[in-house]
């Protein structure tokens, strides 16, 4: 009796060409970031560190960054000859690093900047407010270690007013992203400036840089403090001191 036993027809050189296309397909196709880069240049806008690409990147795209840039970091912790595979608690760390860098602290890079509802000065309100402590947390550019510390707002309204959480928010958006502190507080005047052109505005940033207190210098005092004074706070010197007066009063120059 003849057993015939029948299997699968199996063409060998049809699989061996649908493996190399796939093959030549992962190995042309570009990295998420290498396109997201392009199209960022394309539009002639700049990529610094503490620059928003958010409007380049799609919400698919930040999570496919998030992947590659998980890997990239395996490497480094490869390179630093870490046994994440061994180890229980690096295991995930590379996931974790990245997640960190892309929805946490960086966030400022990644994800667009929170919705911000804007309201008319009914009562026509032009004299000074004030908003602070508001607590900052950034990193340094050079080191990409914290940065933490308060800021205080000034405001002399003109005619659009924002809720007083949106300032939060703001500063939040703007400070997650890797910094360094002048730069830092530009961005935040420039940016509420964008959103609601008030007659005065002034920003006040205080902090402590882990670069200088937890390694380097290892000095544990030192704070960095920057101001920046714009409209009737600038040209006008008694409005500037009333604002500094105020902020004072509520915290600033403590400690
Ligand atoms: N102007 C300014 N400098 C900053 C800020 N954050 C960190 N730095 C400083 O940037 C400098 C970078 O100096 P480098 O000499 O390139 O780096 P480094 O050799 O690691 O320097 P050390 O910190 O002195 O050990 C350091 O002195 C930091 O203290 C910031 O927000 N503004």
């Amino acid at each position: 009796m003849t057993i015939s036993i029948s299997r699968p027809v199996s063409n060998t050189s049809e699989n061996d060409s649908k493996t190399a296309k796939v093959r030549e397909s992962l190995s042309t196709r570009k990295a998420i970031s290498q396109i997201i880069r392009e199209r960022v240049i394309a539009a002639g806008d700049p990529f610094f560190a503490n620059d928003s690409i958010a409007h380049h990147i799609s919400d698919t795209e930040r999570e496919e960054l998030k992947k590659e840039i998980e890997g990239k970091l395996q490497g480094v912790f490869d390179s630093l000859i870490i046994d994440t595979a061994n180890d229980h608690n690096t295991k995930e760390t590379a996931r974790r690093v990245a997640k960190m860098y892309v929805d946490e602290v960086f966030k400022g890079r990644y994800h667009p900047m929170p919705k911000v509802t804007d309201f008319p000065n009914a009562k026509e309100l032009d004299e000074i407010y004030t908003l602070g402590p508001i607590t900052v947390r950034s990193a340094c550019s050079h080191h990409f270690v914290p940065i933490v510390g308060q800021a205080w707002i000034g405001i002399v309204p003109s005619d659009r007013v924002i809720g007083i959480s949106k300032f939060n928010r703001i500063v939040d958006w703007v400070m997650s992203r890797p910094h360094i502190q002048e730069e830092a507080a530009i961005m935040v005047a420039d940016t509420i400036e964008n959103l609601i052109k008030p007659k005065g505005l002034a920003f006040v940033i205080k902090a402590q840089h882990m670069c200088m207190t937890w390694r380097g210098v290892k000095e544990p005092e030192t704070k960095m403090v920057n101001s920046i004074v714009r409209g009737s706070f600038r040209h006008d010197p008694h409005m500037k001191k009333e604002f500094f007066d105020l902020i004072r009063a509520h915290g600033f120059g403590d400690s």
